[in-house]
């Protein structure tokens, strides 16, 4: 096993020769008996499948795609994520979890999440959920490095096999069923320019079984929902805590904003990991790593998409999207969506700590190691905080950007029965 913190590092093995380091170890559990071989993050460049996905994804969520299709579709939820804040600003989480749902699901199968109660929300966040605690580390005996221990009674092992089982069924019955939806409409209206059309109008050699469908989409869907209401999650929890750095921002919001609103040898087999969080605390790169502090990216004015491929290491801005073969294909698609939602948001309300019964600021938990958690992506641990619409003009703003918004809605189907 190695582990690379260096910039220079992850550009010459991960990007450079990313022919060899964009491979997968085994993940026998996940991808055996849960995903049955169709879930593209642990398939290996080698693979016809892999970089046929890949393509597909690429296509669709690229950035001239992104301007012309997906763009009037992220301003429009957005508008309802605002909204959502500025009438139940307790539940702005639940919103956001909403918002990313709804903005993916619109993209992928024509239909969104229109409330925190959509009925599809709740199945998608439960699988998520009992995924994670299967393969929460320590709970899966490891059958892929002692292979013997898979022909060990199950029962030995908390019935790992079953309890995979049961997620993959889950998993399948809601999958295939919003599958189906767009199969049937289809069937009666054509093509709707979706992902999933896209995906079913493959031919040929090109053509997906329709298990490799079902999860070419989820995959997109998990991929793109948890991430981005992570960052967003953690944003409100930063300006929660740095009232200063709000204000600079809302400063120069108000400025612009008012008129629009809108040498090592590797040997061959070992497992890479980058430790993004030591680049990102590299105190060489960043003297005050602990802190946040947008001024760290001054002068990155542009998309991450504009670093990610930087020739200069130095010049790569962070690593959150990954890097070389594995680099996020929705990195066009979630930076206009993180742009859009953190502008508005800055733009249009208070952010600050809550208060005790004293009047004092309720401390927040923002230590790396015991104030997050969640399965693979981490999210800020449940903390309290205060978000107040900042005018009244800016909320008549927010209104009427939100029916504006029902206007594109309208154009979309109505969130498919449970079965
Ligand atoms: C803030 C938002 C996002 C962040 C930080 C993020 C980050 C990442 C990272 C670090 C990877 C590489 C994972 C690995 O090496 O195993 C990745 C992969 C991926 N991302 Fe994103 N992502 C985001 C949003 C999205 C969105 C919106 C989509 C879809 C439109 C998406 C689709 C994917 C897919 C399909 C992969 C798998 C690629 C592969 O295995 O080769 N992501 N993402």
């Amino acid at each position: 096993m190695i582990v690379i913190s260096s910039r220079r590092l992850v550009k010459e093995i991960m990007d450079k020769k990313n022919s060899i380091s964009g491979f997968r170890p085994p993940a026998y559990a996940v991808n055996n008996l849960i995903y049955k071989g169709d879930f593209l993050l642990l398939m290996n460049p080698d693979d016809a499948k892999f970089r046929r996905e890949r393509k597909l994804i690429h296509q669709f969520y690229m950035d001239s795609v992104c301007e012309k299709r997906h763009l009037p579709y992220i301003i429009a939820e957005s508008a309802q994520l605002m909204v959502d804040i500025l009438n139940d600003s307790d539940r702005w989480s639940d919103h956001s979890t909403r918002y990313t749902n709804s903005l993916i699901m619109s993209t992928i199968y024509g239909f969104r999440t229109p409330s925190t109660d959509t009925v599809h929300l709740h199945r998608v966040l439960d699988i998520a959920h009992d995924l994670s605690r299967v393969i929460m580390p320590g709970k899966l005996p490891p059958v892929d490095i002692f292979p013997f221990l898979n022909y060990l009674p199950e029962r030995l092992f908390d019935n790992w096999r079953s309890k995979c089982r049961n997620v993959a069924k889950k998993s399948d019955k809601l999958y295939a069923e919003f599958l189906d939806h767009v199969i049937e409409r289809r069937e009666k209206l054509g093509s709707k320019d979706t992902f999933a059309d896209k995906v079913l109008e493959q031919k040929g050699d090109d053509a997906f079984t329709r298990h490799e469908v079902m999860y070419l989409l989820s995959t997109v869907l998990d991929a793109g929902t948890d991430t981005t209401s992570g960052a967003f999650n953690t944003l409100v929890q930063m300006l929660t805590q740095n009232q200063h750095i709000l204000k600079d921002a809302q400063e120069e919001m108000d400025q612009v904003v008012e008129l629009v609103v809108d040498n090592y040898a590797l040997p061959k087999g070992s497992s890479i990991i980058v430790n993004i969080s030591g680049l990102h605390h590299d105190e060489k790169k960043f003297p005050n790593a602990l802190e946040f502090d947008p001024k760290n990216y001054e002068g990155k004015d542009g998309l991450a998409t504009a670093y990610s491929n930087a020739a200069n290491y130095e010049d790569r801005d962070h690593y959150g999207y990954g890097f070389g073969r594995r680099l996020c294909p929705g990195i066009h698609f979630a930076e206009r969506s993180l742009f859009i939602t953190f502008s508005k948001l800055i733009w249009g309300f208070d952010i600050a700590p809550a208060k005790d019964d004293q009047g004092r600021p309720v401390p927040i938990n923002t230590d790396w190691a015991t104030g997050y958690s969640g399965g693979a992506i981490l999210h800020p641990d449940h903390f309290q905080t205060c978000i107040k619409v900042r005018s009244e003009k800016k909320r008549e703003i927010l209104l009427r950007d939100f029916e504006e918004a029902k206007k594109l809605f309208s154009t979309l189907d109505a969130p498919p029965r449970e079965n």
